[in-house]
């Protein structure tokens, strides 16, 4: 699969609930949060998109802001990555979460390199697959758009419907050595910890998390 060719959605939504304020705005590096991603994937992909319940906070952001279409009170990644879908110009989509800023070009390079013509690929480690760093052609659309009007919101719950290809992490080994391109933000510590990888002085014990 070519990035060149396909569309990158940015996870932007949510309540940030464990963090207790909007962890995509926290300062990192010198800019927001969210920026790291978003700076990671422009021109990279043919196109990039954030999706958010939120849009007015987006505005000053120099991406086209897109709002999700079925709203659920309920934590609803799933939601983001089916306007996501529905809004993109190119049949494969790269969705990856907003709060995931060391994600690596590398990483995702990697990932489209491993596609060939399938519904989804995806990381797996073990048995947790990555969702919110996934590929995913506009043929998943109905199933995704079953699952939420069923009040399903878990991303693989729809996976047995479609073509997955799955790419074990451990073939990452070189390309992220730190193991922190998973690494995301949803509570105090961790922003701490990305404060830390950032300065330099840190390192993942766990080989990142979800
Ligand atoms: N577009 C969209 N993105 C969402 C939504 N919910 C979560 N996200 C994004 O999906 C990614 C993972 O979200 P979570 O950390 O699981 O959920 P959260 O609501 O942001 O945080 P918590 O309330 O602490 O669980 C983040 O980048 C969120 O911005 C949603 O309803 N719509």
């Amino acid at each position: 699969m070519n990035p060149a060719k396909m569309s990158a959605v940015i996870l932007a939504g949510g309540k940030s609930s464990r963090m207790g304020r909007d962890k995509l705005f926290l300062p990192l590096g010198g800019k927001p949060l969210i920026s790291h991603v978003l700076d990671t994937l422009q021109g990279l992909f043919a196109e990039c998109i954030l999706v958010t319940d939120r849009p007015q906070s987006f505005s000053g952001f120099a991406v086209r802001v897109t709002e999700d279409l079925i709203r659920r009170p309920e934590k609803n990644s799933l939601a983001g990555i089916h306007a996501g879908l529905s809004m993109a110009c190119h049949d494969y989509v790269l969705a990856v979460a907003g709060d995931m800023p060391f994600i690596s070009r590398d990483v995702l390079l990697y990932l489209c390199s491993r596609g060939s013509d399938e519904d989804v690929v995806i990381f797996r480690d073990g048995p947790h697959f990555q969702p919110l760093c996934a590929i995913y052609h506009k043929n998943c659309l109905p199933h995704i758009e079953d699952m939420l009007n069923k009040g399903h919101y878990k991303v693989a719950d729809f996976f047995p419907s479609v073509r997955v290809r799955e790419v074990d992490v451990s073939s990452l080994q070189s390309l992220d050595p730190g193991r922190i391109s998973f690494f995301n933000v949803n509570a105090p510590e961790d922003y701490e910890k990305a404060r830390a990888l950032i300065a330099g002085n840190d390192n993942l014990d766990e080989g990142g998390k979800r």
